[in-house]
């Protein structure tokens, strides 16, 4: 939240040179001589302003308004609210005006003779009729001129009415950018619009300019926006594609604060309209918005369609039978070895797993065999280079460490799925239906973290015969965006899919395996406190948190592991035992204050040379994402000979990326991160901190997703309760469509005929082991089902008032920060009755075994009698070979 800029006192002055002028904003740094101010004690010529600007000109003399402020670094300076343009005073200023770069074939001699022939008010003059210039200037520089003023003085005046209606000018600018000349129209006369078109502004924001334009609370562009806005907000909160009836209106009702009887009919009235409109669909007695109903829809049909499809490259059973290529020369078991076949011999497949159960090894196995009948089909076909690189193997995943991650393992390259596709920030991807990517095979790892509008982007730009693997760990968190793909798919029973369950991986990281499959069967093994030679419990009360990962934090440093073997992983991001609480304690331990250490500070948070850091946003042109790990490698300031402003430069494996004031609140710590942010990411040793004041977070796979990031080592703090609440309450039920789509055209393909059916009865049931595979998934699912019927307190699913999907997205990092949800996702009274509730009620019963474990606090015994005397003193006189897992 931008901080508000008081309007102490005014400048008038001219403008010597613009400092600074970022590319991304209207940021600008100027340089001022001062004409007149009622700043007590400014005595001095010139001033520096900072503060957003449109296209100011040396020359021109400007009244800002503003405070001033000291710089640490720069002093004093004036930092400037708003600004009225002065326009220049004589003809002198009005010619460095018209000369100053602004205006395309306008240099210092055009210049001047366009003030010779009009005079002062020159700018007046053209404004009002450009046919001025006629014999003065080309026909072609007079256009450019006149355009050129009408939008810097548009955007002059947008400051003005967004200053006066409380739009900071940030906000302002990207108005203008985004309707130009017409922005100031928008904003008076039909501001709900916004909600539709203009991703960077709550409902609450464009209620409160529309109540200052004159509409009232009924009219029925608000309460059309409302409806909207609400219903989008529900969706991208809970991750729904579409809302019941009920739903939709309680959602509608709670965004437009009524819930009165005329109100209930105007909103009746509205989803009519947003039906008609197309922004809402209604169907069987459920609104969707369109675009995510859209998505589905693209989705499922591209699959059936590839599903019929033939690809250029043969993959009959027989020929993947005799190119089998296993690398490493694994015997690959059974039910792998079904999976590569049905992988190859279908069009679409879904192979999911567990850690350590082989979906790596499938992989590998994958790529070989595909390689491999490439190669002899190119031979025997005699086919040119280009037939090979046509149909040559495609790796991507949504997350950069992923596909890091993938790069390494095959030795093929791999990339985000944004960067396959060609997607910069607000820009059309570049590869989609018209111009689809090329490759034979497409391989997407992490594919439980696929949301619909990603898997939309990703299907439409798949060629018409292109084989595609989607491997995942279903039983992993589902994506942060709305859509269930990975699940849907699986349950469709539609592709043919195949889920590994064997674990083969043995010492470090089996008994996580193991602990991993019980939380996923909903229970926390007998064998949950016990230390493993991988894995320790160590149960604490929350206020003793920070200390109990602040010594097994110590343990680790001593043992040598470093801060990016080392995750520390919490479902939130606020109270003592959450992300932002432990990140310190972590700095502190593995990045040390040292005398002349370089520093940088965003908001509250003090970046040191050598920290560890996340990527909180998605930024494609600079090839960074969310969740992305790295370390600060280099910290400059402005004062330093040939820096333009205060950065600090982070190496991102490989790969230096520059952040200055505008791109900081990207950056965060990284030593602790939400669960949710560690998708995609494995560590050495993880720290799994969950606490009853988690509980509006807690669900098995939520605590699934976190065990599962640690390959080696774990160290689990926290309640017992905590954990046992969380193993025994699957993720609430997402409400999607693309299930029932996939069966529907299904159904239609088989009733097309022979043909077309003859292509899905091969799906998975040529082979038995396939279909058993997939009878087994749906027994699975049937339990979770069953036990979702049984637990799942629908109330509990976090409410979210925010509207506007890009600006759930965009969001998300800085209201996760604020309300301490990495989904942003919840209110704060929802915070409140989740803390007070976990308070007066335990979430669970304690086991038994009450020799091991006493009351709510989860203490054991031993520990709980010291720390009835000093809570910490338990904890103190723990030695760290206590609780430290002895993998090292
Ligand atoms: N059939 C097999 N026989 C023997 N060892 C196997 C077999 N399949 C896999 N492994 C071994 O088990 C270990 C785990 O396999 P792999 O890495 O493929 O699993 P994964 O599902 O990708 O695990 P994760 O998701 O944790 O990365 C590896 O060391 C692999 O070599």
């Amino acid at each position: 939240m931008a901080r508000t800029i008081r309007e102490d006192n005014q400048i008038t002055g001219t403008l010597q040179n613009v400092i600074f002028s970022a590319n991304d904003s209207y940021f600008k740094i100027l340089s001022v001589t001062v004409n007149e101010t009622d700043l007590e004690d400014w005595d001095e010529e010139e001033i520096i302003v900072t503060g957003t600007f449109a296209s100011v000109k040396p020359g021109s003399t400007y009244a800002f308004y503003g405070q001033l402020v000291t710089h640490p670094k720069y002093g004093q300076q004036f930092q400037a609210a708003r600004y009225e343009n002065q326009m220049p005073a004589d003809e002198k200023g009005l010619v460095a005006f018209f000369a100053y770069g602004d205006f395309p074939g306008v240099g210092k001699k055009t210049a001047e003779k366009i003030v010779d022939h009009l005079g002062q008010d020159a700018i007046d003059l053209i404004l009002a009729d450009s046919s001025v210039l006629t014999g003065i200037v080309k026909p072609k520089v007079a256009a450019d001129l006149a355009e050129k003023l009408q939008e810097n003085l548009g955007l002059e005046k947008l400051f003005l009415l967004g200053h006066q209606i409380g739009l900071s000018a940030d906000v302002a600018g990207r108005l203008f950018d985004h309707y130009g000349e017409e922005a100031q129209e928008v904003l008076q006369k039909t501001p709900y619009r916004l909600v539709y078109e203009f991703d960077s502004l709550p409902f609450k924001k464009v209620d409160a300019i529309a109540k200052q334009a004159g509409f009232s609370d009924d009219h029925p562009d608000r309460i059309q926006a409302g409806v909207y806005a609400g219903i989008l907000n529900a969706c991208y909160s809970a991750g729904h594609t579409y809302l019941t009836v009920d739903q939709a209106l309680s959602a509608a009702q709670s965004t437009l604060q009524s819930n009165s009887s005329s109100m209930q009919t105007a909103i009746d009235q509205a989803l009519g309209a947003l039906v008609s409109q197309e922004r809402l669909v209604y169907e069987d007695g459920n609104y969707s918005p369109t675009d995510l109903k859209g998505a589905e829809a693209l989705v499922s049909s591209k699959v059936n369609s590839l599903l019929k499809a033939k690809s250029a490259v043969q993959t009959t059973p027989d020929l993947v039978d005799t190119t089998f290529v296993v690398p490493e020369n694994l015997d690959l078991d059974e039910v792998q070895r079904a999976a590569v076949e049905a992988a190859l011999t279908n069009q679409v497949f879904v192979l999911t797993g567990g850690p350590g159960t082989g979906k790596t090894t499938v992989t590998k196995t994958l790529v070989a065999t595909w390689e491999a009948l490439v190669r002899h089909q190119a031979q025997s076909q005699g086919r040119d280079k280009e037939w090979v690189k046509q149909n040559r193997v495609r790796l991507a995943s949504p997350t950069g460490r992923a596909a890091k991650r993938m790069t390494e393992i095959t030795g093929y390259e791999a990339t985000t799925i944004h960067r396959l596709l060609g997607i910069t920030d607000g820009d059309d991807a570049e590869f989609d239906a018209d111009n689809p990517i090329s490759g034979g095979l497409l391989i997407i790892d992490e594919a439980s973290m696929l949301d619909i509008s990603l898997a939309e982007s990703l299907f439409a730009a798949l060629p018409k015969d292109m084989h595609i693997v989607l491997v995942g760990d279903a039983d992993q968190l589902p994506s942060v965006g709305p859509g269930n793909v990975l699940y849907d798919l699986i349950q469709s029973q539609v592709v043919p899919h195949v889920a590994l369950e064997r674990i083969y991986r043995q010492g470090k990281g089996s008994s996580i395996s193991a602990l991993a499959q019980s939380i996923n069967a909903g229970i926390l093994p007998k064998d949950f406190q016990e230390n493993q030679s991988d894995r320790s419990t160590f149960l604490t009360t929350a206020d003793q948190v920070p200390r109990a990962v602040s010594q097994v934090l110590q343990a680790a440093v001593k043992k040598g592991f470093t801060a990016n073997q080392v995750q520390v992983l919490a479902p939130m991001y606020k109270t003592p035992a959450g992300v932002l609480a432990l990140n310190q304690i972590a700095q502190d331990l593995f990045n040390p204050v040292k005398p002349g250490q370089k520093t940088l500070q965003q908001g509250e948070t003090v970046f040191r040379l050598g920290d560890k850091v996340l990527q909180l946003e998605n930024d494609s042109e600079r090839d960074i994402y969310n969740g992305d790990m790295g370390q600060v490698i280099a910290i400059h300031y402005k004062k330093e000979p040939g820096v333009a402003a205060d950065s600090l430069v982070v190496d991102f494996d490989g790969q230096e990326v520059w952040y200055t004031s505008k791109t900081l609140n990207q950056l965060t710590l990284a030593y602790a991160t939400t669960i949710h942010k560690a998708q995609g990411n494995e560590f050495k040793l993880v720290i799994l901190v969950l606490t009853g004041q988690f509980k509006i977070m807690l669900n098995q796979n939520l605590v699934y997703t976190a065990i599962t990031r640690a390959k080696e080592s774990l160290v689990m703090v926290g309640d017992y309760s905590a954990y046992d609440y969380a193993a025994t309450h699957p993720v609430p039920v997402r409400q999607t469509f693309l299930q029932e789509l996939l069966v529907g055209q299904q159904d239609e393909r088989k009733a097309q005929g022979p043909r077309a059916s003859q292509a899905g009865s091969q799906d998975g049931s040529h082979d038995g082991r396939v279909a058993k595979n997939q009878r087994q998934t749906v027994d699975r699912d049937e339990r979770v089902a069953k036990h979702q019927g049984q637990t799942i307190d629908r109330d509990e699913r976090p409410v979210n008032h925010q509207p506007q999907k890009d600006l759930a997205k965009q969001e998300t990092s800085q209201q996760a920060q604020a309300t301490g949800s990495d989904f942003a996702d919840f209110n704060h009274s929802d915070q409140r009755s989740l803390t007070s509730s976990s308070q007066q009620d335990p979430v669970v019963q304690m086991p038994a075994a009450a020799d091991q474990v006493v009351g709510e606090s989860g203490l054991t015994v031993a520990t709980l009698t010291q720390a009835m005397a000093d809570p910490m003193v338990g904890m103190a006189d723990l030695k760290p070979a206590d609780f430290m897992p002895e993998s090292r």
